[in-house]
Order: C-alpha cells, then sequence, then structure tokens
C-alpha cells in the first residue's frame, strides 16, 4: 500500500529538500506538497519531478496564517485522501529579525558565545504583528494554524491500520523563558518566534498523550543552523557569505551547523524510518553534521516538557 505524506512548507529550504529526499527514500510514496499558491506548487512540483521524473506527486494550497484557508485545505484533503502516513508540519516564518551584536561580542567575553551561535539565546528578536484573524502572526503561522490542520484531519490519521505520523519542524531557538501560557501567543514580548517553537514542542507532547491510543503519534525535530530564505533575511547575503568559511569551522565545535538543507532534514528522514512506539515522546530530535560534513541524528530531551506534563496541563 502506497504511503500518503504531506509536508508543508515545501517550496523552499528544508521542506524542499526534505521532499527529495523522501523520495530518494521510498520513491513509491504519494507526496503531497503544500505551498503558499499555485504557482509556488507547481514550480515546486516541476523542481522534484526534475530529479524524480517517476514520483507521484500532489499538489494543495494553503496559508497557514488564514484560517479560512486551513479549514479549505483540510477539507479538499479529507475529500482526496482515505488516509495520511505521515505529515510533516514544517512551514515557518520569523518575520523583521534583529540581532544584537553587542550581546554575542559580551557572550564571547564571557564565555557564552557558542551557546549563542547555537541557540541565538540572547541575541536575536523579532518584531511581530496581528494577522487578518487577529491573531499574532508568528503563533498562527508556525503553530496555530497548523494545529488547526490537524484536527481538522483527525479521522484521516486516527484509527489507521498502521500509526499515523505528524513531524513538527522546531528549534533550538525554543526556550521555556520565552514562552508564556498567560500570553501564548507572545503578542508582549520580542521572541515570538522562540515563544511559537517552544509552544511546538509543548503541543506534541500533549497530541501524542491525546492520540497515541488511536494511533497517531507526534514528534519534534530541528534542522540546527540552516541557510534558506529564512536566514538569509537575518543578514545581507554578501555577509551571509562572507561569514561562510567562519561557519564551516564553528561547524568543528557546533554539530548543529549543519548549514544545507539537506543536512538540516536528516532527522525528518530518519523519523521517517523509525518505529514510532520506540521514540521518546519528550525528546526533540536534532540534525547535526560533524566537522568533516557526516550527517547524523542527536535526541535531546525538550526543557520543562516533563514538568509540563507532571503540572497536569497536558
Ligand atoms: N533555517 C534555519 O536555520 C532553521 C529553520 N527552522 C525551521 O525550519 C522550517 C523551514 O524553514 P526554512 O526552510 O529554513 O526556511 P524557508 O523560508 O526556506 O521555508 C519556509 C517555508 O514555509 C512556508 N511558509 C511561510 N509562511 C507560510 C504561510 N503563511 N503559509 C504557508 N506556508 C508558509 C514558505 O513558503 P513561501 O515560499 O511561500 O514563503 C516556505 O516554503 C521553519 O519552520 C523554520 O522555523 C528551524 C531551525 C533552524
Ligand atoms: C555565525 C556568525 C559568526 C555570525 C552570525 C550571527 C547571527 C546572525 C547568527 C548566530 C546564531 C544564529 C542562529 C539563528 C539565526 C542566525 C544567528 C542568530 C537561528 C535563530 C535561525 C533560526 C533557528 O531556528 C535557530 C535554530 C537558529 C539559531 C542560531
Amino acid at each position: 500500500m502506497e504511503r500518503v505524506v504531506l509536508v508543508t512548507g515545501a517550496s523552499s529550504g528544508v521542506g524542499l529538500a526534505l521532499c527529495r529526499r523522501l523520495l530518494e527514500e521510498d520513491g513509491r510514496i504519494h507526496l503531497c506538497i503544500a505551498c503558499r499558491n499555485v504557482q509556488k506548487s507547481e514550480a515546486t512540483r516541476d523542481l522534484i519531478l526534475a530529479t524524480h521524473p517517476a514520483a507521484r506527486v500532489s499538489t494543495v494550497e494553503v496559508d497557514l496564517g488564514n484560517l479560512v484557508s486551513v479549514l479549505r485545505v483540510a477539507r479538499e484533503l479529507r475529500c482526496r485522501f482515505q488516509r495520511l502516513d505521515f505529515v510533516y508540519l514544517n512551514a515557518g516564518i520569523m518575520p523583521n529579525p534583529h540581532v544584537n551584536f553587542k550581546a554575542l561580542w559580551h557572550g564571547l567575553l564571557t564565555g557564552k558565545v557558542l551557546h549563542m551561535l547555537t541557540t541565538a539565546e540572547g541575541i536575536m528578536t523579532q518584531t511581530d504583528r496581528l494577522n487578518g484573524d487577529g491573531l499574532q502572526e508568528v503563533f498562527a503561522t508556525n503553530l496555530f494554524g497548523h494545529f488547526i490542520l490537524v484536527r481538522q484531519l483527525e479521522c484521516l490519521l486516527c484509527g489507521n491500520e498502521k500509526p499515523s505520523r505528524l513531524i513538527w519542524t522546531s528549534s533550538s531557538n525554543a526556550r521555556e523563558s520565552a514562552f508564556s501560557l498567560s500570553d501564548y501567543q507572545h503578542a508582549k514580548g520580542q521572541e515570538s518566534y522562540s515563544s511559537s517553537k517552544y509552544a511546538t514542542d509543548l503541543t506534541s507532547v500533549v497530541l501524542n498523550r491525546k492520540f497515541n491510543k488511536q494511533g497517531l503519534y507526534s514528534s519534534v525535530v530541528c534542522p540546527g543552523l540552516v541557510m534558506s530564505n529564512m536566514t538569509y533575511r537575518i543578514l545581507p547575503v554578501f555577509l551571509w557569505k562572507l561569514l561562510m568559511p567562519i561557519m564551516w569551522l564553528i561547524r568543528f565545535f557546533a554539530k548543529t551547523y549543519t548549514l544545507t538543507p539537506y543536512n538540516g532534514a536528516e532527522a525528518h528522514v530518519w523519523l521517517f524510518k523509525q518505529k514510532p512506539e520506540h521514540l521518546d515522546a519528550l525528546v526533540k530530535y536534532h540534525s547535526c553534521t560533524s566537522g568533516l560534513g557526516k550527517s547524523y541524528v542527536e535526541p535531546r530531551k525538550v526543557n520543562g516538557a516533563a514538568a509540563f506534563c507532571c503540572r497536569g496541563l497536558g
């Protein structure tokens, strides 16, 4: 039976590399790519078919930051498919990023620089805004749109012969201290990206609690630092090009400097091959690349997730 795999944010970066890598793993899957509009869907399908001409690739359009669009695409998917085996919830944004180089310099003096270079803790802020639905844009796009999609697709994901899987692209920038239940959309702070990714980690834990019995399993991954449209919006492209040799060097000390979308998709592809019953719901799977360019996956506990469960909030 062919497996049906849905990937959001398939038009570029980690999502596009993931689509290609999944087809390398199993050329018989039915890959459904979700992009923002028809032009992007068709261009992405052409790119994938150029390297995998025999692949079965279909397209759907969704703006995850627009609830009407999410409900519409869920309806369309329910009509088109009888079940979904894998859903990669990968689309994401980081609008108006700002890097505090002074803090990075201070980190160098206080010995925290490696932690800062891998998590961006204390050196990155964003300016968020309200979207058309009256929700904070980062929360809505990175988490809530995806969450509503999952809930709307329950009939395709639960109670199937084999377990179905949700795989969320989170981040090592996810931080417990950036998230607050009383301001879960992060309207008040300037770390909306970090908050949305931490909320994603917790959502995955809670989804496992609720749905494992019905054969649906959820995992979170971090692709590491990847050069993609998202990172190219943080600094000017010429600066990234200048920094590139330094980043190759940093990779000898910081294994999460995966740098290419292909390497960044390592954990996503690894999870595709694992039995979900053997995975730990409180772990985030990190794509890593050694200084010599070898890719591998490292599991790390999600900070605070166990405590969150114990408090009974899940
Ligand atoms: N790059 C990095 O270093 C890291 C990235 N990540 C995460 O990886 C994921 C992929 O990002 P990456 O590949 O780096 O960046 P890209 O910007 O290349 O990819 C983001 C994807 O999300 C899509 N997207 C954005 N907004 C929406 C929306 N409203 N509705 C539908 N699709 C949307 C984009 O579509 P479009 O082409 O239309 O804009 C694009 O396909 C994100 O969740 C990001 O947070 C996590 C850790 C590190
Ligand atoms: C690499 C050097 C020498 C300088 C670049 C400084 C920053 C622009 C850079 C350092 C750490 C990076 C980082 C991210 C973006 C770019 C940095 C702040 C992320 C926040 C990108 C998105 C993610 O999800 C995180 C995992 C990244 C964490 C590290």
